[in-house]
């Protein structure tokens, strides 16, 4: 199981200094919504040239006009790009093909899509599927696990998101997900590098559970 280290409401400096100090624990770097919304896309651009061994995910959460976007993240140097479940098939396809066309890869995010959606999201086994409790849900609504997970279909490349601290994944009941997608447990923690370090020393004692 891989970490990918969501990097959200930082400056990029600020991104850097922390993935810098996590990075031995990390296995890919996240440029979040965020920071493409504040600074656009010599975010991941930066990033990119920060730490070029790293696979670099682009969480720009597309809905509409899949190419332009996609391309803009391959362009800048990302390895993988994000597309929202819920938008048309024209767009997750296109997103597909782009991905495909620079051997990338696309992740589709399942935020608020219905059963019917998902499994109809399922054939498309190149991408990674992301199960996502969103910002505002934990925020606002204290929401702490998806619908969708503990029923990880085990054929599929699986990612977890939101809100996921060292107290939810004591244990892990099977099938894991191959990523789990950390943000302000360790970017708002006092010491990141060592939270990374915390949460990799569970997934390699294999004292997982995703709850
Ligand atoms: O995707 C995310 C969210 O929608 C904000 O853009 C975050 O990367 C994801 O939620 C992980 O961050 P934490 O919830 O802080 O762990």
């Amino acid at each position: 199981m891989k970490i990918q280290l969501a990097l959200d409401r930082l400056s990029i400096e600020e991104a850097i200094q922390i993935a810098r100090e996590a990075e031995e624990s990390i296995d890919l770097i996240e440029v979040g919504t965020s920071l493409i919304k504040e600074f656009g896309i010599s975010s991941v651009s930066k990033i990119k040239e920060a730490f070029p061994n790293k696979t670099i995910v682009r969480d720009i959460k597309t809905i509409d006009n899949a190419v332009y976007e996609f391309e803009l993240c391959f362009k800048a140097g990302a390895d993988i790009a994000t597309v929202m479940g819920v938008s048309p098939v024209q767009t997750i396809e296109a997103c597909l093909n782009t991905a495909a066309k620079h051997g990338r890869t696309a992740m589709i995010d399942l935020l608020n899509t219905n059963a019917e959606q998902k499994d109809s999201l399922f054939q498309y086994n190149d991408a990674i599927f992301c199960d996502h409790v969103s910002k505002d849900e934990q925020e606002m609504a204290g929401k702490k696990k998806s619908s969708t997970a503990q029923s990880l279909d085990s054929s599929l490349q699986w990612a977890v998101a939101g809100g996921i601290t060292l107290d939810s994944i004591n244990k892990m009941t099977e099938p894991h997900p191959d990523i789990l997608i950390i943000g302000s447990a360790i970017t708002q923690s006092d010491d990141p590098g060592k939270a990374a370090a915390a949460f990799k020393k569970v997934i390699d004692e294999g004292r997982v559970e995703y709850q």
